[in-house]
């Protein structure tokens, strides 16, 4: 069997993903119709066209104008959908999805019917397609931290249908230590932390999110791989990093994909997973950042084995859980 038919057939999970990064064009044109909202594009072609991008700042200014098309509890619900449709194809059997709920409520979107649309696009992945998932609230750092706050209070009668909090949006200038105290009150909520850290940002900035936010799994991470105590202590404290091969490339965090540090800090013992970030602007869903990764730095079976171990290995289920899918992972690898 060929990498990449094995790499389509692994079961996986999928830990780092912007639900409104998965809109894919024609859904926008179909949303922006139904909704009547204006876009400034007249094709899909036009949208595709528009995604050139020279780093990430340039990536979100576009990504928070295509979120403008949802509107309704059906649009969110449409979005999830859709979403866990195409990863399933990619045999993504659990996925933990961020939402940006900012992004919508400033925009006057009501925060329930934001969660509620995402929950029932949730429930109807694992009904019809078996696959299970949970839902990150990201806070946008850009953002004060008293807007944190009002949005963890907006989330209160919903937290039980949340896994955890994240925290995204331009890094540089707006770092972990800003989150502090929402992260302290995240957890002592029960949620778990995530933070993106390390993409952008300097490696001071992963150790705050350490030291200062306590994370419980690192997004990005890549600039860790600058600092050799700050590597040893992610291996010593197994820290699961959720890398985005496609994502890097796109926003210039790597020049070719053939510089990607994953080979490196999987020789290092980092527990490292793949995962697409924002697919429908970076041109590809997880297995496409698998394929692509393995075909320009050369991964091993053994290499994209473990890290779909790690993916499973790094998920918020219960240890029970995980250790029935890591199951599954090393049946196919027997079979
Ligand atoms: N890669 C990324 N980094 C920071 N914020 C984001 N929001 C969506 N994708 C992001
Ligand atoms: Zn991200």
């Amino acid at each position: 069997m060929s990498l990449d038919a094995y790499i389509a057939g692994l079961p996986k999970a999928e830990l780092h993903l912007h639900i409104e990064g998965s809109l894919e064009p024609e859904l926008m044109f179909e949303l922006a119709q139904r909704n009547g909202v204006a876009i400034p594009f007249d094709s899909v072609e036009a949208v595709r066209a528009a995604y050139d991008f020279s780093n990430l700042q340039d990536f979100l200014d576009i990504y928070y104008a295509g979120a403008n098309v949802l509107l309704t509890r059906r649009d969110f619900e449409d979005l999830a959908f859709a979403y866990f449709r195409r990863a399933a194809a990619d045999n993504v059997r659990h996925a933990e999805i961020f939402f940006d709920p900012q992004t919508h409520t400033d925009r006057g979107v009501p925060f329930g019917v934001v969660a509620e649309g995402l929950i029932a696009g949730m429930d109807r992945a694992k009904a019809e397609l078996g696959v299970t998932s949970g839902l990150i609230l990201s806070f946008l750092r850009h953002l004060s931290e008293a807007e944190a706050f009002a949005t963890l209070e907006m989330a209160r009668p919903y937290l039980h249908h949340f896994v955890g909090v994240g925290l995204d949006s331009s890094e540089v200038g707006h770092p972990p230590s800003k989150f502090q105290r929402v992260f302290a009150a995240a957890r002592e909520l029960g949620l778990k932390l995530c933070a993106h850290a390390g993409e952008e940002g300097p490696p001071a900035y992963v150790h705050e999110a350490l030291d200062l936010l306590h994370i419980d799994r690192m997004d990005h991470g890549n600039r860790s791989m600058e600092d050799e105590a700050l590597v040893e202590r992610l291996v010593a404290e197994q820290m699961t990093l959720t890398v985005c091969p496609l994502s890097n490339l796109k926003l210039c965090v790597v020049k070719d994909l053939k510089d990607h540090p994953v080979p490196e800090m999987l020789r290092r013992g980092l527990h490292v997973t793949l995962n697409s970030d924002d697919p429908a602007y970076f041109g590809g869903y997880v297995n496409e950042n698998y394929r692509q990764l393995a075909a320009a730095v050369g991964l091993t079976r053994e290499q994209v084995t473990q890290m779909a171990r790690n993916s499973f290995e790094g998920s918020f289920m219960s240890e029970a859980e995980k250790a029935a899918r890591v199951a599954e992972v090393e049946a196919y690898a027997a079979s």
